[in-house]
């Protein structure tokens, strides 16, 4: 059973793939995070800036089998012309307490390419095209390669130094968007400043924001 809480058509808005047409998978519920408000401050994970409990957003639910839910995902994929290859972006919460390979499976079977969002304290399956792990705090780190490694900033636990040696082909700092939370946007201006001395981090916005897109 997979619990979604919502599905959608989009922009891939952040990191390496940024402005490709996707169906987003939001699953429903994380690791280091219950999602309700009053456990925000003893989270592991305290910017989140996604509503990560239940199942009743838009085209959320709770599907049987992955075939289910891979037919679910590509109704949202439109019927335009040209010859992009569709992709399914693998959200959450954290996609990695339920994405399996039959799933990953049933959405190559049916054309797209399969990319996951991931805080990296699980191993990711097999067949993935294109891996991001995004770093937690102290949050111990499992999944140590990939496609894209996509750091929020600032976090005083997590500095950028500590990743620079991992296996992966791109290193993204994002702001960390503190809107949600009542803060302003320092973030934005350090970041800038970090890459400009770092110059093998690269800055990545969240575009979809700007945009005002989901
Ligand atoms: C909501 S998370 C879900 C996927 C997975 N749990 C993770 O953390 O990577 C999707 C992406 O949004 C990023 N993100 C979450 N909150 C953010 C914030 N306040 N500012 C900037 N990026 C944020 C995460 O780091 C991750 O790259
Ligand atoms: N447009 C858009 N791009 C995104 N890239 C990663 C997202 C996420 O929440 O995982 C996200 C999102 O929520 N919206
Ligand atoms: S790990 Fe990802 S989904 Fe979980 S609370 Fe943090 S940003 Fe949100
Ligand atoms: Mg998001």
């Amino acid at each position: 059973m997979y619990s979604v809480k919502e599905a959608f058509y989009s922009l891939q808005g952040e990191g390496g793939q940024a402005g490709r047409a996707s169906v987003f998978c939001r699953f429903a519920g994380c690791n280091l995070w219950s999602g309700r408000e009053v456990d925000r401050a003893s989270a592991a994970c305290r910017f989140c800036d996604t509503d990560i409990r239940g199942t009743d957003g838009q085209h959320g639910g709770r599907f049987a089998s992955a075939a289910a839910l891979a037919e679910h995902l590509t109704m949202l994929w439109p019927d335009a012309p040209g010859t992009a290859t569709p992709q399914v972006i693998f959200t959450g919460g954290e996609p990695l307490l339920q994405l399996d390979g039959a799933l990953i499976e049933a959405m190559h079977d049916r054309g797209f390419d399969v990319a996951v969002e991931t805080n990296g304290t699980l191993p990711a399956p097999p067949g993935i095209d294109w891996l991001c792990v995004s770093p937690k705090g102290t949050a111990p780190l499992v999944q140590t390669s990939g496609d894209e490694l996509k750091l929020v900033y600032p976090q005083d636990d997590a500095p950028p130094s500590r990743f620079v040696d991992l296996d992966f082909r791109h290193f993204f700092l994002q702001p960390m968007d503190t809107a949600p939370l009542g803060g302003g946007d320092a973030a934005l201006a350090d970041t800038v400043t970090y890459c400009l001395g770092h110059p093998q981090w690269r800055l990545s916005l969240q575009t979809h924001k700007i945009a005002g897109i989901d």
